[in-house]
């Protein structure tokens, strides 16, 4: 089998709230690169793991994670709308495949997704509906959140699962390090908000342009300076590529949800999706980390990194 992943942070920033022309630069070199590794490796599947932000998965019934064989995203801040090119077949396989090998799968036969599955597939592939994909969603939000083990065995089931296929694989990873953007939290939440984050009623057009409107906001707020909002935490964001790059996977198992959160924010959590990227990954193989890419982007409110890796 051939592997490759990728790991791309995404905001829904990106383009309403940018930083300095340098930045910019820098960080489009570093898409620019991994767009044209994907192009190069010239993937016939990619399994996406990614978060939701309350667009798709709410507290009424909030699995650990889920693997969808069919998703149509909700076009948040701007992201495209519309059904995911998901290879359904291949979905399918490693579903059985992962719950064969023990891990407690919950499958989607109709996923919802927002920015997070959206803005990937448009980056590097221009487009939600461009490649066979498998999206698994992984929650990085919604507490409480099951241990970083299970991700690593739900990433290690799902490479082991994807090696059985013959495919060119890619495995995707979205999500933001250490970040904490005002994303809503059920505890302590006033009742009507309480309720939209467990019943999970599609908000109206107004209430969503009101909503973006204030993390667009909150980001302005951060990059002038903003202390409303955990850190972002360089120092940790590349501790967790060190460990990536050297395929050293077996330490994020004790990495706790309290400790994360503490240290990159309540989005910290989105990390999960690299983990599980990078478990798929070595479940197929040693594999080389051929770019990294790193940046704090205030602006974005995020901890923005870009890397991809090659099986050997
Ligand atoms: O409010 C949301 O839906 C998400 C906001 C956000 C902001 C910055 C970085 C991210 O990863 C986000 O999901
Ligand atoms: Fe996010």
């Amino acid at each position: 089998m051939t592997a490759a992943a990728v790991g791309l942070s995404h905001s829904p920033l990106i383009g309403r709230n940018d930083p300095d022309a340098d930045v910019l630069a820098r960080v489009d070199r570093a898409v620019a690169g991994a767009r044209e590794f994907v192009r190069a490796f010239d993937p016939d599947l990619v399994v996406l793991y990614a978060p939701d932000h309350y667009n798709g998965f709410f507290y009424k019934e909030m699995p650990p994670f889920c693997l969808a064989t069919e998703a149509h995203a909700v076009g948040d801040f701007g992201s495209q709308a519309g059904p995911l090119s998901v290879d359904t077949g291949a979905a399918k396989a490693l579903a059985q495949g992962v719950l064969d090998r023990g891990v407690d799968l919950t499958v989607s036969a109709r996923m919802t997704v927002d920015h997070g599955f959206a803005q990937p597939l448009e980056v590097l592939f221009g487009g939600i509906d461009r490649v066979p994909v498998v999206p698994v969603f992984v929650n990085g939000v919604a507490t409480p959140l099951c241990p970083v083990t299970r991700i690593r065995a739900l990433g290690t089931a799902v490479g082991e699962a994807a090696a059985a296929l013959d495919r060119r694989v890619l495995f995707l990873a979205s999500g933001g390090l250490s970040h904490d953007p005002p994303v809503p939290v059920l505890e302590g939440a006033p009742p009507r908000v309480a309720d939209a984050l467990i019943e999970g009623r599609p908000p109206t057009p107004e209430q969503r342009a009101r909503g973006e409107q204030r993390v667009v906001e909150a980001g302005r707020e951060y990059a002038a300076g903003s202390t409303a909002m955990v850190p972002i935490n360089p120092a940790w964001d590349n501790r967790l590529l060190d460990h990536l790059e050297r395929g050293e996977l077996t330490e994020f198992d004790s990495w706790t949800v309290e400790w994360m959160a503490k240290e990159g924010g309540g989005s910290a959590h989105e990390v999960r999706a690299w983990i599980a990227a990078f478990a798929s990954l070595a479940a197929t193989g040693p594999y080389d980390m051929t770019s990294r890419f790193y940046e704090a982007i205030p602006a974005w409110i995020a901890g923005f990194a870009v890397a991809t890796a090659q099986g050997r």
